[in-house]
């Protein structure tokens, strides 16, 4: 009998229904790098701020140079100077003032000619004409004062911030960085930093030990998402522990991922522990790896309800469940718009069957991702290997070489912290 299985998508919106944007807080440039803003900002200075010179050379009225060229230049007397930050006086008629980059423009002139068309002397002669304008920036021709120039939503990278900075606001409203607590689960499991000879504390045998190697993964990939982890782990195959740890969990975090425990087992804590919980839902996604899942909320002392994403215990259906289902639901605690879906082009042809299956995979010289030979379904390896996790969707065709195909990029999110 064929089981019912909910998409890829309807598990999405059941983990997002469970979110709410964290409340704004006010915080100050520094702090703000790499976030997304709570609410438009609105200029509270125009960019440019005065009239200024953008080039270095001599502010003029367009009108009394307009004859000038190299045979017949136009001589006029030099009545001052301004740099940038000096304070500016008018300019008389018939007169010209030395100008840096950056000074304000004297009023009266509305041309500044380069040092290059001119004799640099005192007084100047003038070999080229100009059109009023010319090389002034003027007050607000980028930002208008009061325009609004980032919208709520925008994610503060360098010039974004450059861009506040620019505007007049040294504190930005944000949502703040949502923390999130990594839970892994499994009797088997030892902590990597422990060595891997120990019998897990609680284990039913000192055979079979396993690294806990989710706590590693989830924790790196929710930091590079710009959340604050803790992790809690590992626990034992114990309903009453686990129930225990989530609830010390759950009271400072805003968001709980658990890993393991939650198939068929006899020894499916998580499941056990959450199946009777209001709201909670366990069930098989159409996905593979990844195909147990669960979501609900657990509530904290104070009545904050907490969301609870469970996800497979084996290794790449963590990761991939986490970046499927986990990454979109930090961005909206974070308030920030969905990630946008990437694609690329086919490298080799891949079969669809009847359920979504992501595929390591590699891209090749011209940009082409195919899956990576030797897909063995839960391959660590091959994980670390791959580039990218190619998306096949549960149409059941066959999809051919350079068919536009959906990518979760791997390489990528990490790059920012090679140097
Ligand atoms: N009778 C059924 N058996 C299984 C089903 C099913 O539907 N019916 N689903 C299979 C699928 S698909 C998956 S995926 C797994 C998921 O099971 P759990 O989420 O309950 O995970 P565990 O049983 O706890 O562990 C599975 C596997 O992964 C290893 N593991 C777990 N946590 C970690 C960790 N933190 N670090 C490294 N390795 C970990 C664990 O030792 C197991 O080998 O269930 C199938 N079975
Ligand atoms: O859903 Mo599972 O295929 O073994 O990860």
């Amino acid at each position: 009998m064929a089981e019912a299985r909910t998409s890829v998508e309807e598990h999405l919106d059941r983990v997002l229904a469970t979110i709410t944007a964290l409340p704004p807080v006010e915080v100050t440039l520094a702090e703000a790098a790499g976030r997304v803003l709570a609410a438009d900002v609105a200029a509270a200075v125009a960019v440019p701020r005065f009239d200024h010179a953008a080039m270095d050379g001599f502010a003029v009225r367009a009108a009394e140079v307009a004859s000038a060229s190299s045979g017949t230049p136009v001589e006029l007397p030099v009545v001052g100077t301004v740099a940038a930050g000096d304070a500016v006086h008018p300019l008389p008629e018939g007169a010209a003032i030395r100008i840096m980059t950056g000074a304000p423009v004297p009023p009266g002139a509305d041309l500044v000619v380069p040092f290059e068309w001119t004799s640099g002397t005192d007084p100047v002669r003038i070999r080229q004409p100009a059109p009023a304008g010319r090389h002034i920036r003027r007050a607000g021709e980028d930002v208008a004062a009061g325009e609004v120039a980032l919208r709520a939503g925008a994610r503060l990278g360098p010039a974004q911030l450059g861009l506040l900075a620019a505007v007049g606001r040294p504190t930005v409203s944000l949502r703040p960085r949502p923390r999130i607590a990594v839970i892994s689960t499994g009797a088997e499991l030892v902590d990597p930093a422990k060595g891997h000879t120990l019998r897990p504390e609680g284990a039913r045998s000192a055979v079979g030990a396993v690294a806990d190697s989710n706590t590693a993964t989830l924790a790196a990939a929710a930091h590079a998402a710009g959340a604050e982890v803790s992790s809690y782990g590992p626990v034992t195959d114990d309903a009453v522990a686990f129930r225990d740890v989530l609830a010390a969990a759950a009271e400072s975090t805003d968001l709980v991922v658990t890993t393991g425990g939650i198939s068929a087992g006899d020894h499916d804590v998580v499941k056990a522990a959450l199946h009777d919980v209001e709201g909670f839902w366990f069930g098989p996604v159409a996905i593979r790896p990844g195909r147990p899942q669960g979501v609900g909320t657990v509530t904290t002392a104070d009545r904050r309800r907490v969301p609870v994403v469970t996800l497979p215990g084996t290794p790449v259906a963590a990761y991939s469940s986490f970046l499927l289902f986990v990454l979109p639901a930090l961005r909206a605690l974070a308030g920030g718009p969905p990630e946008p879906r990437q694609r690329a082009t086919l490298g080799a042809p891949v079969q669809a069957t009847d359920r979504t299956v992501l595929l390591p995979a590699a891209y090749d010289d011209h940009g082409r991702v195919s899956p990576l030979p030797g897909h063995a379904g839960h391959s660590q390896r091959l994980l670390a290997e791959a580039d990218a996790l190619l998306v096949v969707p549960p149409t059941g065709v066959l999809l051919a070489t350079g068919d536009v195909v959906e990518v979760i990029g791997l390489a990528s999110r990490y790059d920012t912290a090679g140097c």
